[in-house]
């Protein structure tokens, strides 16, 4: 029977095929249960590996480059691959030699390379980590890498890669009159609290009583913005996993709450239930939504570019066909929210995306097509804001590379759009 450790390799390894082999990303195949068969502690660590292999992906990959013929199955390829880092990483040679030799033993197809493995794991094991720490932070694919570099610069991008391979601290957003030193950690000049090797999230202190919640920093932003006030109507148009409409309900908005995705909007009703927030619920297209609201958040479904650092799975499992769709949609759905809205209502408008089309030149052309619609840049000068950030249309940029000593933020855009009466 193996180990469990080596379950926990195996799974990470199957993690890697989906990702790398069917261009699926890693949370949909934790949704469809890829780990569930894993006791709680090792599908921590095969999320881990699966992770920290997708970061360390190009330098894994230029040590195994000369031991390797092409043709190599991927499976086993990201055998080593997973392998590689771990031994680069620190763990101890026997373990992971040996697991892996087991693992690939077992594959019916490619059981006749276990000599394979454990000739290229133990050469790696013995000059790996020496290379590896000389290798540069791996760069993004060329498809996203070269659309970035032209938007930001390659200085920036080479600081966004940088950021991107040293992954991402945990954040969290308090709820009002919560003490918010029970979790240590530091506070960020914009309010949120920033945790390093934060461990297993659902055993620190506040969480059971709904005190807090994970949320990027940049993620806690466009809430902010927007401002909400106790009693206002408000919709969050794009609603789970929930983060904002819980700063939203925090701060006594009546919210409505929407989102396509039955699923997903069964995380949004579990993170209410802990933190004793209280919303209206609707799973519906918000294309198709009717009503008038004081204010909305519009926070839309986008290529997610801005949040590599905290999933390196999305790059190497996408290729960019599918944005050009998203910002239709982006634009449709801004075109609908604007209808929603009352006459002296504001709307945010954000997207997790390092692409300007999907932020800057969304709000460029609303402007063009709505006559009644003004960006209001005072929304975005908020206490620790970079004054610089603040973008020509009067909207907020955020890039991976801003706090870069303190651990970065995702890649954001938001802008707060006034309707005139
Ligand atoms: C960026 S996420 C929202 C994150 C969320 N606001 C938060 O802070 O936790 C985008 C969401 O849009 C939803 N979505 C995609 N298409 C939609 C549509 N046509 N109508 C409503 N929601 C949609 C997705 O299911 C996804 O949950």
């Amino acid at each position: 029977m193996s180990d469990s450790a080596t379950n926990a390799r195996r799974s990470a390894i199957y993690l890697l095929d989906q990702v790398l082999g069917e261009g699926r990303l890693l949370s949909e195949c934790l949704a469809a249960g890829a780990l569930d068969r894993l006791e709680p502690e090792d599908r921590a660590r095969a999320q881990r590996l699966a992770v920290e292999t997708l970061r360390g992906l190009e330098r894994a990959d230029r040590l195994l480059q000369k031991h390797l013929k092409k043709g190599t199955p991927l499976t086993v390829h990201n055998t080593l691959r997973v392998g590689t880092v771990e031994l680069c990483q620190g763990a101890a040679a026997h373990g992971v030699v040996n697991s892996m030799v087991e693992i690939t033993s077992k594959n019916k197809r490619y059981g006749k390379l276990k000599g394979l493995v454990n000739a290229v794991l133990r050469k790696i094991a013995a000059d790996g980590p020496a290379a590896w720490a000389a290798l540069r932070a791996p760069r993004l694919p060329k498809w996203l890498r070269q659309p970035l570099a032209q938007a930001w610069g390659n200085e920036a991008m080479l600081a966004i890669e940088q950021v991107q391979f040293a992954g991402a601290p945990l954040d969290v957003s308090f709820k009002p009159d919560t003490d918010t030193t029970v979790l240590g950690g530091e506070v960020l000049p914009t309010g949120s609290v920033r945790l390093r090797d934060a461990g297993q999230v659902s055993a620190l202190p506040g969480y059971a009583s709904g005190d807090w919640w994970v949320q990027d920093a940049a993620a806690a932003l466009p809430v902010q913005v927007l401002a909400p006030k106790a009693g206002e109507e408000i919709l969050d148009l794009c609603a789970a996993p929930g983060g904002k409409t819980m700063q939203m309900a925090a701060a006594g908005a009546k919210v409505t709450a929407l989102d396509v995705s039955k699923n997903r909007m069964k995380r949004v009703q579990e993170n209410l239930d802990r933190t004793g927030l209280t919303v209206t619920v609707v799973v519906g297209d918000a294309l198709e939504h009717q009503g008038q609201y004081d204010a909305i958040l519009l926070d839309a479904p986008c290529s997610a570019t801005g949040t590599i650092r905290r999933h390196p799975d999305l790059p190497q499992a996408k290729d960019g066909s599918e944005f050009g769709e998203l910002i239709e949609l982006q634009t449709r759905m801004l075109a609908h929210a604007w209808d929603l809205l009352k006459p002296g209502g504001r709307l945010v408008f954000c997207t997790c995306s390092l692409l300007p089309d999907e932020g800057e030149v969304q709000v460029e052309e609303a402007l063009d097509m709505f006559p009644d619609m003004r960006v209001d840049r005072t929304a975005v000068d908020l206490p620790g804001i970079d004054p610089t950030w603040i973008t020509e249309e009067g909207g907020l940029r955020l890039r991976p590379d801003y706090w870069a000593e303190k651990g970065g933020m995702d890649g954001f855009y938001m802008a707060r759009l006034h309707k005139e009466t």
